[in-house]
């Protein structure tokens, strides 16, 4: 079956919506004679706006409906946030392309332009990862965090009207969008790690669909893919979601590469990292590795204590 129109699958964000319009237009000029179209699925996530993204706790919380559409036929492929993908896909799905990797980094949007380090008592960050709230409060004890959810353009609205003082978003959103401005640092992922898979673009596809999987292939980064995979196998085997204090970033130089990991209590009281180097074409295992390494050295205590304030 020779398809003439692919359907590409996206939620309706601002930024699904530009991560899916890049997807379409590459794989317009590297397939001429194909037709792509842009479907938009909502998702759970889209719909429960005024809960705290630790407090639902749902796997697949913006992707889940987007693969019931794939399934159905609706549609051909699965734009997403990589970091917003399960660690592993459901039965019948499976990774088709993982994009060159754009800005990993954390930013840090401040409205008056202040340093992390420079806030006190009186100043409010408002972040709804866990991940971030643990390292805010590493770096500055100080500062008070609260929750925020919508999209980027409601939450610079909110910072604005006086919900907080300051945000920590994924730089990659914010550059996608064109806000750059807002941005007034990036943070390197030494001092602030980032998200596992943060700033990577995923291609969804079912499970052998090799007519698609050969289209979707045209724009498949490989060295973003062992990077990812390195981060990815490091959150699998912690058995981490995104309710969870977990980072990762990995970096690739020639055939070496090295996974800095983090796993954190959310108040920033108790915080664990470690680095660890090997080949880039071992990058599954370097994340289990490493993964095990922090999990003995007093890892688990720490997931389990998060997974008890969780269930308070
Ligand atoms: N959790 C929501 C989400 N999923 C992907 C991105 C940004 C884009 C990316 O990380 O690739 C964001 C926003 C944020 O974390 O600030």
């Amino acid at each position: 079956m020779n398809k003439s129109t692919i359907r590409i699958g996206t939620r309706g964000s601002k930024l699904a919506l530009y991560q899916a319009n890049l997807v379409k237009s590459k794989l317009g000029e590297a397939f001429p004679d194909k037709t792509f179209e842009i479907v938009i699925i909502s998702t759970k996530g889209d719909k429960i706006l005024d809960v705290a993204l630790s407090k639902i706790g749902d796997k697949g919380l913006f992707t889940k409906e987007l693969e019931v559409a794939l399934f159905n036929g609706e549609v051909d492929l699965c734009v997403h946030s990589l970091k917003d993908l399960p660690t592993v896909f459901p039965e019948g799905a499976q990774l088709g392309a993982i994009l060159k990797r754009a800005e990993f980094k954390d930013a840090w949007v401040s409205k008056d332009g202040l340093a992390l380090e420079e806030m006190t008592e009186k100043h409010v960050v408002a972040t709804s990862s866990l991940r971030r709230k643990a390292q805010v409060h590493r770096i500055n004890p100080k500062v008070k965090v609260v929750d925020i959810r919508g999209n980027v353009d409601t939450r610079i609205k909110k910072m604005n009207e006086g919900h907080c003082d300051a945000m920590v978003m994924a730089g990659a959103g914010l550059i996608r969008l064109g806000y750059n401005d807002v941005i007034t640092s990036l943070f390197e992922p030494d001092y602030f790690v980032s998200a596992c898979g943060q700033g990577a673009i995923a291609i969804e596809i079912r499970e052998n669909d090799s007519e698609i999987d050969a289209v979707v292939k045209k724009l498949h980064c490989e060295t973003s893919y062992q990077q990812i995979t390195a981060e990815r196998s490091f959150l699998n085997e912690l058995e981490g979601g995104c309710q969870i204090p977990i980072g990762a970033y990995a970096s690739i130089d020639g055939e070496e590469l090295s996974l800095l990991g983090l796993v954190a209590l959310p108040d920033g009281s108790k915080e664990l990292r470690n680095e660890l180097k090997g080949k880039a074409c071992e990058a599954e295992g370097i994340g289990r590795k490493l993964a095990q390494q922090i999990a003995q050295a007093g890892g688990v205590e720490i997931l389990n204590q998060v997974r008890n304030l969780n269930n308070q």
